[in-house]
């Protein structure tokens, strides 16, 4: 792909109305279901066996494992931007999906909240709207103030959280995060780590997070889906036994040396 606006991947909104919910009650969360999917991509490689797995409503759920296991193309399956060669995925409700990649694709020619304006623009989202919305999604990442900045202006850590930004004024219920701050060093990573959850904790949305990193994948998660490679399938699943919110000093805890622990030698013993 050539450009930046090709490279940010299209946003799937309901195609039906559905009524609106009691004033009282949020809208149902998405559950996911992922039956017997594979793939096989046209030059022959195999990239996924067939995979099972649900993901609960509200659930934030990481895919880890070694690079080449198919972390990406199940994200992309399950977002509806590839087609599996076979089975299905079920996604109940009418989830508003929104997208974060490693690369923040931000357009170096519009300032910080014409960028994080993009995707209303792109899915057509009415123009009253607009300045509500990236106005809250702005001050959510924590880039109130810098409105008038352009991407050249800002660091690597702020156009992650733009990124974000323009996802999160799209008001998913279903996010999906490819890597997202796989190119951050760790202090900033650790960071972000904790603001998503932080809104992710206030919006609630449904989550599939792909991460290399296993410390991440554990403080982040509900469960943790290891995959191994060559064909890509699921290794096996860890319940993460800790409860919301967590907070930063959950990483130095023996507990949560433990199951990171557990978790490294299941990806050991799977590469022999
Ligand atoms: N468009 C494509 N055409 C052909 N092969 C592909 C394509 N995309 C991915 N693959 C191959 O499919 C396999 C799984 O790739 P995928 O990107 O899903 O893995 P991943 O676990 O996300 O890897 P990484 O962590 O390096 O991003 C790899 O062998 C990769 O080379």
């Amino acid at each position: 792909m050539s450009t930046a606006e090709q490279r940010i991947p299209p946003v799937t909104t309901a195609s039906s109305p559905e009524p609106a919910p009691p004033a009282h009650r949020p809208p149902a969360l998405p559950h996911i279901r992922v039956a017997d999917v594979a793939k096989t991509y046209p030059n022959g490689t195999i990239a996924l066996a067939p995979v099972d797995l649900d993901i609960r409503e509200g659930e934030f759920v990481s895919l880890l494992g070694p690079s080449g296991c198919g972390k990406s193309t199940l994200l992309r399956i399950i977002a509806g931007l590839i087609t599996p060669t076979n089975g299905e995925v079920e996604i109940s409700g009418s989830a508003r999906r929104a997208f974060v990649f490693q690369d923040p694709t931000l357009l170096p020619w519009r300032t910080v909240v014409k960028n994080a304006r993009l995707l209303l623009e792109l899915e057509g989202i009415p123009k009253a709207e607009h300045e509500s919305r990236v106005a809250e999604a702005l001050a959510k990442v924590g880039l109130a103030g810098f409105e008038k900045s352009y991407p050249r202006g800002l660091s690597g850590g702020m156009r992650m959280r733009l990124s974000f930004a323009r996802a999160l004024a799209l008001r998913p219920q279903l996010f999906l995060m490819d890597e997202p701050f796989s190119a951050l060093d760790e202090i900033t990573r650790e960071t972000l780590q904790d603001e998503l959850l932080e809104i992710w904790g206030v919006d609630g949305f449904t989550s599939v997070f792909v991460t290399h990193n296993l410390y991440e994948a554990v403080y982040m998660s509900h469960r943790v889906v290891v995959m191994s490679p060559r064909p890509g399938q699921i290794e096996r699943i860890f319940d993460i036994p800790f409860d919301y919110p967590r907070k930063p000093e959950l990483r130095a805890t023996p507990e949560f040396a433990a199951i990171t622990q557990e978790i490294s030698t299941c990806m050991r013993e799977m590469k022999r």
